[in-house]
């Protein structure tokens, strides 16, 4: 059964400049026993969605439609902080920034303690111990660490110190925003291979993995959806995805390289003209028409159908049924 499901949702950021659509019609399955990746340029949203299906939304976020459902439980989007009690033990986030995560004064093994009483309030000192020791050595880390203030710890094994205890409660989902984006690359091998870890060794469900990395999820993931403007363009099995992709962005950005913005976190796609469109504007069509080589008329004018094949699903007027798309052709 999947274990949780995006159906339609739009979210917007109201802002001095105006209203940022941040999220526009976004559908997503997460199957269990997977890593599912979401990969787009800078600002298309993959935060946002992120926050949504961690049930940690920032407060100025406001979900104008969509119906989600998370480990069989339907989400009130509206009031999506009702739902806290899920978070950490059915649903956790797995933050970017490991440095930032953890509580600079606090000792890893006292911050473990207050994870585990969320689930159970009664529980000892001495099993919390026990608990989160064991957690700590499936990611190759010794029981030392439950002592150790983060400073006293290695970049690398801060960021598995940060997945053990977002996964101390054994969540089923576990989503994770740009884990490694702040990691040299041995500690990104290592982070990647315990994300992998999770899974196989069951210590959870699914993972959803968001990055600007498409080489790096054509490795770990087993699905990838494409973000773009505020919508998933295309989705498919990650190899099908790298090997035959369909949507003309997902081509571009398999063709390009994505490449840093200078001044924040995200990156931008080089190689292709033109740059994603302004968020504040309600686009009718395709928003990747203006910069795609194959758009014709209908793409500007009217929101492509979703299409499937091979287990791939591409929101694109070239590859609509020909029912839909006779006038296009
Ligand atoms: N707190 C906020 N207030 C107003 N607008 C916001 C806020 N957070 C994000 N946005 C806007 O929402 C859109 C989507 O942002 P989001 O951070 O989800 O994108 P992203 O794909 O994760 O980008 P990046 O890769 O740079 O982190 C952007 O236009 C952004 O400017």
């Amino acid at each position: 059964m999947t274990l949780a499901s995006i159906r339609g949702l739009a979210a917007h950021y109201d802002t001095g400049e105006g209203r940022h659509h941040a999220l526009d019609g976004v559908g997503l399955d997460v199957e269990p026993g997977q890593i599912t990746g979401i990969v787009g340029e800078s600002g298309c949203g993959k935060s946002t969605l992120a926050s949504v299906l961690s049930l940690n939304p920032k407060p100025s976020l406001r979900v104008d439609a969509g119906a989600m459902t998370v480990a069989g439980t339907a989400i009130d989007l509206t009031a999506i902080e009702s739902h806290r009690s899920l978070r950490g033990g059915t649903v956790a986030l797995l933050p970017q920034g490991a440095l930032n995560a953890l509580n600079p004064t606090r000792r890893v093994g006292s911050v473990a303690h207050d994870i585990l009483a969320v689930g159970d309030k009664r529980i000892k000192r001495a099993e919390s111990e026990a608990r989160t020791a064991a957690r700590l050595a499936e990611l190759d880390l010794p029981s030392r660490v439950l002592r150790a203030y983060p400073h006293q710890l290695s970049g690398g094994m801060r960021q598995r110190t940060v997945a053990a205890l977002a996964t101390l409660r054994d969540p089923r989902l576990l989503v994770a925003d740009e884990p490694s984006s702040a990691l040299d690359v041995s500690s990104q091998r290592l982070l990647m291979g315990l994300l992998r870890r999770l899974v196989s060794e069951g210590l959870v469900d699914a993972i959803v993995l968001i990055t600007h990395d498409v080489a790096l999820l054509s490795e770990l993931a087993d699905r990838i959806a494409v973000m773009y403007a505020g919508r998933v363009v295309e989705q498919a099995p990650a190899r099908t995805l790298v090997d035959r992709p369909r949507h003309p962005y997902s081509r571009a950005l398999l063709a390009s390289v994505l490449a840093p913005e200078p001044g924040t976190r995200g990156r931008r796609l080089a190689g292709i003209p033109g740059s994603p469109p302004d968020l504040r504007l309600r686009i009718p069509g395709c928003p990747f028409e203006p910069r795609c080589a194959d758009a014709v008329e209908r793409c500007r004018t009217e929101r492509p159908p979703r299409s499937r094949s091979e287990g791939a699903a591409s929101d694109c007027w070239l590859h609509a049924p020909a029912k839909e798309a006779a006038d296009v052709r």
